[in-house]
């Protein structure tokens, strides 16, 4: 018999496991005003936890929905908090976990699951493959000079927080679900987003951008005056327009005594060091992964998304978590259907969701040896299929 079960959380189980989850990263147990905030974040019969007999473990998750290629939302797990408690590691929690996880996101009919991972090792054995790329810039505020092209932008409004958070919601829908991996953001989240924010600075200010047909971008910032050079952090940038891009950096290159501007989690592919007569004004300081995607429901995920213009081609998907995504899919620009024909190419269900927002493309998946049993002529039909246009990008830390 295991040494430990797996069950669903109460809801008044909630702060215990939160606690396991902040001593699993080796923080000390939440104040009740953090608690009040946190509380917030947790969704209802979303969090299970390992009792063997005390709490040993937990991982919990809220809904939302997954932006993919094409325009189409489908039903999203957004997985987080998941921590086991030291002295109970490497004895099969997690994966047993992972695997409860998986069976009530399947049974509750959600296509995909994300997270962010701690550790890249971890989480590939589960189907999850990485999926969205981010990056760190900075830019030298000093040498910053835009160049004459640059729009001039529309008007800029300041928030203090307490004005600020009921607005996000509103600026985040109109602004923020764009790019294939998107998510959209529950009201769970923002409770959540509000404590994260606060733990970052005491003093962080919303700027909105205006144009003539109303709001079409907005940032979350921050200085640290602490900082050697002083840095002006963002930690959200979102926008619908070259005017918006454009008009929100007039603004971050005002603001008075900053020496550094500091972007985290921004897209690959977004032109930033382009807006400056230097482009070395702008150092991409670190690409790390951003989101890691598990496709729950294949043939649903699959049919969801549109795909480029290419002869058809057979992909054989293997998934040992969840043996009825298994099986031979036949894509091609009209749409997917199973197929008994022989396969093009095989793949493991992690490097499909490296594929499927447009992330990867397959030629160094083979390379690699993720993809097998494909000709240069296939990767690259594969290739028109399944690439987007624009990078794919979450842009929501959860
Ligand atoms: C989405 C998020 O919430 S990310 C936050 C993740 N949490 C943390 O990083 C907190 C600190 N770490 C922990 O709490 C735990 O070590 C966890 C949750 C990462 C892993 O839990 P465990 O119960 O030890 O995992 P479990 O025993 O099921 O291991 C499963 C497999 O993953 C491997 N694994 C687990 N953790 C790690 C790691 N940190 N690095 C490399 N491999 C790992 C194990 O070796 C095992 O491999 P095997 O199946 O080949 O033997």
């Amino acid at each position: 018999m295991s040494e430990y079960r797996i069950r669903p959380l109460e809801t008044g189980e909630h702060r215990e496991a939160w606690d396991l989850f902040r001593a699993s990263l080796h923080v000390s147990p939440g104040s009740d005003e953090e608690w009040d905030r946190a509380a917030l974040s947790h969704q209802q019969r979303r969090s299970v936890g390992a009792f063997g007999p005390g709490l040993i473990g937990t991982a919990r998750s809220f809904d939302a929905e997954l932006l993919v290629p094409g325009g189409a939302k489908v039903p999203l797990a957004a997985v987080t908090g998941i921590g086991v408690r030291a002295g109970w590691t490497r004895r099969g929690v997690l994966t047993s976990m992972i695997e409860a996880q998986l069976a009530d996101f399947t049974e509750r009919g959600i296509v995909a699951a994300t997270l962010r991972a701690t550790e890249g090792a971890i989480y590939g054995r589960y189907g999850y493959g990485i999926a969205t790329h981010a990056q760190n810039v900075l830019v030298d505020r000093h040498r910053a000079r835009l160049r004459p092209e640059v729009p001039p932008g529309g008007q800029v409004h300041v928030l203090d927080l307490g004005d600020a958070v009921p607005q996000w919601p509103e600026l985040y829908a109109a602004t923020g679900f764009t790019r294939p991996g998107a998510m959209t953001r529950p009201p769970v989240f923002w409770g959540g987003h509000e404590s994260q924010v606060r733990r970052l600075s005491p003093f962080p200010r919303t700027a909105v951008h205006h144009s003539p047909a109303g709001v079409d971008g907005y940032l979350v910032y921050y200085v640290d005056r602490e900082s050697t050079p002083v840095k002006l952090h963002v930690p959200g940038f979102h926008y619908t327009s070259p005017e918006a891009f454009a008009g929100l950096w007039r603004f971050l290159l005002s603001v008075d005594l900053v020496d550094e501007i500091a972007l985290m989690y921004r897209p690959l592919g977004e032109p930033t060091s382009l807006l400056f007569t230097n482009p070395h004004t702008a150092k991409i300081e670190t690409t790390h992964d951003e989101t890691w995607l598990r496709l729950v429901d294949v043939p649903a995920a699959l049919a969801a998304r549109t795909y480029g213009v290419a002869e058809p081609v057979v992909l054989e998907v293997h998934d040992r978590m969840l043996p009825a995504n298994d099986g031979r899919y036949r894509i091609g620009p009209g749409g997917v259907e199973r197929t008994g024909v022989t396969a093009d190419l095989e793949l493991d269900v992690d490097t499909l969701a490296m594929l499927y927002l447009g992330e990867w493309r397959p030629a160094p998946l083979a390379l690699a040896g993720r993809i097998t049993g494909a000709d240069e002529k296939t990767l690259a039909r594969t290739e028109t299929l399944f690439g987007t246009e624009r990078n794919p990008w979450c842009g929501t830390d959860f």
